[in-house]
């Protein structure tokens, strides 16, 4: 496709349902291809809105209410950005040729609820996953638990980024998980998903990227693994690439290959993968960048946003990593309106390192407000610096003055 001039009749415009951190860089390489962006969130000034040309605050689970924002802007393509949309709104709007939904509406569909994704990828796919049971009470889940066997976790079919997510180690703890489960996600849809536990070695994302190649058809395209840690169901350090057997590498890019087919479109996926020895058993996929590939601003000559915005445009994407490197969370630490970050020069003066501040207009003590990224000779020499770096970043409740 063509790419027109921005805020004229000509404009290649792209709507964004969805406007935090992973969504503010998307916009930035839109931009910077020339792309009209229009941000879209439940709260005023998200930070894809600060960059965006235009935006809208919307009640996105409101199927009626992501149908008129569409209606009204006219974009040529829908990018959904977060785990909490009317996916119901979007199969309407693309069978109704309205615009086109990134990658597809049925896979927007499929992957904003546990229970979709995970069925397609163990029933259909026959990829190896954890046992699994879904639950619509406290007694189905106690019964479910059973099932699967303790430990295991618990976690809502919509969430994300370990909302209402916890292990439940005995049967004891199963009102618990329930209660919280209700209370933590996304959307309250009152079902959840148990799974047995995965005592892994390490844990991946696989970046796939699904664009048009050399040959004019849409191929598959593979970032180098991403290592990461997680505290909580929450990503708190990422690094690139992740050390892997051959066979482990073979396994992850096979699955990958196998699920992002399945779901189809053009666009970046994250693909999660538990790995054990030479075993990768499927997690779960984002169709759209993944946190854990913020570590990616530092390593790829393109990195996940940029792909994403490549392959959605139809243009040319090249994975390939550029240097190892790490990132680190910067959490709020204080729930305060319009904070302040001290240490910010400090950070900066780690060796190859990098911030970004995503602008969120409200800060929770657990709440992503921040990331340090890093560059280094090694994985373990970049993570070293990122932890340092972000570790020097201060969230502080009342704003100053530059100095
Ligand atoms: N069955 C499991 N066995 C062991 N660990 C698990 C299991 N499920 C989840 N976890 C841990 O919790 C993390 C978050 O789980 P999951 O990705 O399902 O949650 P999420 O809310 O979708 O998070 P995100 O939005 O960040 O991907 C995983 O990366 C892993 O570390
Ligand atoms: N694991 C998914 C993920 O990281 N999603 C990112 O977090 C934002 C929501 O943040 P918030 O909860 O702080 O508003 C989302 O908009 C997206 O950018
Ligand atoms: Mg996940």
């Amino acid at each position: 496709m063509s790419i027109g001039t921005p805020l004229s009749p000509s404009a290649t415009r792209v709507l964004l349902l969805g406007s935090g951190e992973l969504g503010k860089e998307v916009t930035i390489a839109l931009q910077r291809l020339g792309v009209e962006t229009i941000a879209v969130d439940r709260y005023a000034d998200a930070p894809a809105m600060q960059v965006a040309h235009r935006s809208h605050v919307v009640d996105m689970t409101d199927p009626a209410a992501v149908r008129a924002v569409v209606e009204a802007e006219r974009p040529h393509l829908v990018v959904p950005e977060i785990e909490a949309i009317a996916t119901e709104a979007l199969l309407a709007i693309e069978a109704e040729g309205l615009a086109t939904v990134i990658p597809t509406a049925r896979t927007t569909a499929l992957t904003m609820n546990r229970e979709g994704i995970r069925r397609l990828a163990a029933e259909e796919v026959g990829l190896p996953t954890s046992p699994y049971r879904f639950a619509d009470s406290a007694e189905e889940l106690a019964a479910g638990a059973e099932a699967v066997g303790f430990p295991c976790v618990v976690k809502p079919v919509m969430s994300s980024s370990g909302k209402g997510q916890s292990v439940v180690r005995s049967a004891e703890d199963v009102a618990g998980a329930w209660a919280y489960a209700a209370a933590g996600g996304r959307v309250d849809s009152g079902r959840v998903i148990v799974e047995g536990f995965v005592d892994f070695d390490y844990e991946i994302t696989q970046l796939t990227v699904r664009a048009v190649g050399a040959s004019g058809e849409v191929e598959t395209f593979f970032c180098d693994p991403i290592g990461h840690r997680q505290v909580d169901g929450d990503y708190v350090e990422s690094w690139q690439p992740q050390a892997m057997s051959e066979a482990a590498l073979a396994a992850a890019r096979d699955q990958a290959e196998r699920i992002t087919g399945a779901l189809g479109g053009r666009g970046l996926f994250g693909v999660e993968l538990f790995v054990r020895g030479d075993e990768v058993i499927f997690s779960e996929v984002s169709p759209r960048p993944h946190d854990t590939g913020l570590v990616t601003l530092a390593t790829q000559r393109q990195n996940e946003f940029e792909l994403h915005a490549r392959a959605i445009l139809g243009l040319p994407v090249d994975p390939t990593l550029r240097r190892p490197g790490a990132s680190a969370v910067v959490y709020g630490g204080l729930e305060a309106v319009g904070i302040a970050f001290e240490g910010v020069a400090e950070a900066l003066a780690v060796p190859e390192s990098d911030l970004r501040l995503f602008g969120k207009p409200e800060s929770f003590t657990r709440r992503r407000m921040g990331v340090a990224v890093a560059g280094g000779d090694t994985t373990d020499e970049a993570r070293a610096r990122a932890t340092e770096a972000a570790s020097r970043v201060h969230p502080v409740a009342s704003g100053g003055a530059v100095s």
